[in-house]
């Protein structure tokens, strides 16, 4: 069992305070889906927790060892994953070749393809030929190839039809039961909090809400609400 457990996290961007004061916890078995409007601090919150940019003040604990004053790489070998926003693959290397880039000599890839069949048709295709959902699908793949305890996914739907995101969405819950911890940050709401467990959201930099997914999945207005703020009141 592992639990990712984030207090008091501070974070600034250019000396402005952009992650102010964030609780946020992921156990082994659970996604924790992130919701927020755009520029809550979400990405900022990700990247700080993945050792991508510092973090200012407060507890990254993973288990109970402290990740805060570790660097990117340490974390990532202590065991967080993290899909950067995007879909960066390398165009021009195979399917296979892109999910080889971070293998370990002891890791293999059956679990990638495990977890997207649909990979292994594709396996000696140049990923610069891939549909931008086969190309999620190869990011997260390979994000999975060392076994992290921990994943974090920035907004892996974004720009990809529905039917797909329904797919990847299958996918990450899979990734949970099989024992992950997730860290779960979408756009598209409705489904994340379809497959999740724990549901924050964020505005201007601090949670408004840590509850269940499935409250706030039948409750729209609170959400709508929740990510206006008081320019809903
Ligand atoms: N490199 C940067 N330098 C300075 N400020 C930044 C930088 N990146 C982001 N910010 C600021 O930090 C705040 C949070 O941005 P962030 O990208 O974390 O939000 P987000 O919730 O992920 O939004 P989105 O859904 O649009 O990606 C915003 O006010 C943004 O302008």
């Amino acid at each position: 069992m592992t639990t990712f457990s984030i207090k008091g996290l501070h974070v600034d961007r250019a000396s402005i305070p952009v992650i102010r004061g964030i609780d946020l916890q992921a156990g082994s078995g659970e996604i924790s889906v992130v919701l927020g409007s755009n520029g809550a601090g979400k990405t900022t919150m990700l990247e700080s927790l993945s050792g991508i940019i510092p973090a200012k003040s407060g507890s990254i604990a993973l288990d109970d060892r402290q990740l805060l004053k570790l660097r990117a790489g340490a974390r990532a070998k202590a065991g967080l994953s993290h899909v950067e926003q995007g879909r960066t693959v390398f165009s021009e290397m195979t399917t296979e070749e892109n999910l080889k880039v971070a293998l370990h000599p002891d890791a293999d890839l059956k679990e990638a393809y495990d977890l997207f069949p649909e990979l292994l048709q594709r396996r000696d295709v140049k990923a610069g030929m891939l549909s931008g959902g086969e190309q999620q699908m190869v990011v997260i793949a390979r994000s999975i190839v060392n076994r992290p305890r921990v994943i974090m996914i920035d907004e892996m739907s974004s720009g990809l039809a529905p039917v797909i995101v329904s797919r990847l969405m299958r996918a990450v819950r899979q990734l949970a039961d099989d024992g992950m911890a997730v860290v779960l940050v979408e756009q598209f709401a409705a489904l994340a909090l379809a497959i999740g467990n724990r549901a924050y959201v964020l505005r201007r930099g601090q949670v408004v809400y840590d509850g269940g997914c499935e409250a706030l999945a039948k409750d729209p207005a609170h959400l709508h609400k929740l990510y206006l703020g008081d320019a809903a009141a």
